[in-house]
């Protein structure tokens, strides 16, 4: 099959950015694809939504945070075999509200250099070294 037959969901990850300089992380319920694992927050663009919508509604859904700035970071297409996904990330360098797991999910504010220590669905990585390259 070629690249172009290949459909991926288009996801919105946001990378945010807490005062301190850490990074919010959630473990993704144990049920879903890649569960168990942590991931930066986010989730599926609906049709019709732009990428900034589909952000602060999954924000909003997941956390009970809302956007106030978001920056491009990097995008990262990744073939799980079962499923290819366009992981369309961003920085959130400002947002309202503090940051609960709505859905019973574990969070966590690690510091960047610290990134390394946690599991990672396997699309990841490069947004892990961009994280760590250069600061959002
Ligand atoms: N949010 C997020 N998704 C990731 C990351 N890495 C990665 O491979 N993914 C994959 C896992 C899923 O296949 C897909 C995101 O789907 P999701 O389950 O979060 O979607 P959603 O929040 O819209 O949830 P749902 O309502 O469809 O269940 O992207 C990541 O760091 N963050
Ligand atoms: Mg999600």
């Amino acid at each position: 099959m070629g690249e172009s037959a290949v459909k991926h969901i288009h996801v919105a990850v946001g990378v945010i950015l807490g005062n301190d300089g850490r990074i919010l992380l959630a473990r993704r319920p144990v049920h879903l694809h890649m569960g168990g694992r942590w991931e930066f927050p986010g989730g599926k663009v609906e049709s019709g939504e732009s990428i900034q919508q589909a952000m602060t509604r999954e924000l909003r859904e997941e956390l009970d945070i809302d956007v106030l700035a978001m920056e491009k970071l990097i995008e990262v297409r990744h073939d799980y075999g079962d499923k290819q996904v366009f992981l369309d990330t961003w920085c959130v360098t400002e947002f309202s509200g503090e940051a609960r797991g709505v859905e019973g999910q574990e969070l966590a504010w690690v510091l960047a250099s610290d990134l390394a220590n946690y599991h990672f669905p396997d699309a990841n990585q490069p947004i892990v070294d961009a994280v760590q390259k250069r600061s959002c």
